[in-house]
């Protein structure tokens, strides 16, 4: 019964857009405010965009298997906490997680039943262009995340659903239908 949508891909290839229109068609979906190491961008909240931990505090909670799943990710630490992921489903709601490629891997092996989606963008130099445009990167930051998308973008094959982000409505759409069908799927089952 597919309650957990993972949606991978790409930092700026539009993950969080995507996600936050999809939960405006979808509003029984949740989000799993993910932990982090990175410090706070302008205008972002401790515990609605993320947890941010020190170092310290994300290592204890490796070690206590507080994480469903972690990784690192461009010399930053992300997580998805197993508490902010159950007391979504124990609420009945179905959940979506904005993971990076190798934490999406991981949940494919521990919760082999949640929805895959990845997205690609429509070619490398528009995935530059949405990174440099969104403004909250320095340059080196920058490229040290497209560093990182070769190696993602070699591995979409690997998910259920591959949606290229070339037209924003377009995109949503199908992202919209795969949710619903799912969700539709499981409620029939
Ligand atoms: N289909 C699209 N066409 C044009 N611009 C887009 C499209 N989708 C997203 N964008 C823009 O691209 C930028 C990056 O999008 P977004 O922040 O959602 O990416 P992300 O994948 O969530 O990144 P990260 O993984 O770093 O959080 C934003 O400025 C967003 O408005
Ligand atoms: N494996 C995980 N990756 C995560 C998690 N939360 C966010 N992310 C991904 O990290 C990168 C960078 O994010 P940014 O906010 O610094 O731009 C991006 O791909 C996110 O999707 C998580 O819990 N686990």
């Amino acid at each position: 019964m597919a309650r957990v949508f993972v949606i991978t891909g790409p930092s700026g290839v539009g993950k969080g857009t995507l996600i936050r229109r999809l939960r405006a068609a979808v509003p029984e979906l949740r989000l799993s405010v993910s932990a982090t190491t990175r410090a706070p961008r302008a205008g972002e909240q401790d515990g609605r965009d993320y947890w941010f931990l020190d170092e310290e505090t994300f290592h204890r909670k490796v070690e206590d298997g507080e994480f469903v799943e972690h990784a690192e990710y461009a010399g930053r630490r992300y997580g998805t906490l197993r508490s902010e992921l159950e007391r979504h489903l124990a609420a009945g709601a179905p959940v979506v997680l904005e993971i990076e490629v190798q934490g999406a891997q991981q949940i494919r092996g521990t919760m082999p039943e949640a929805v895959q989606v990845f997205v690609a963008p429509p070619s490398f130099d528009v995935l530059r262009e949405r990174l440099a445009g969104r403004g909250t990167d320095d340059p080196e930051v920058i490229e040290r995340r497209l560093d990182v998308a070769r190696g993602e973008l070699r591995q979409q094959e690997q998910f259920d659903h591959l949606l290229v982000n070339d037209d924003l409505d377009a995109t949503t759409e199908r992202l919209v239908g795969i949710v619903r069908e799912q969700l539709a799927t499981a409620t029939a089952g």
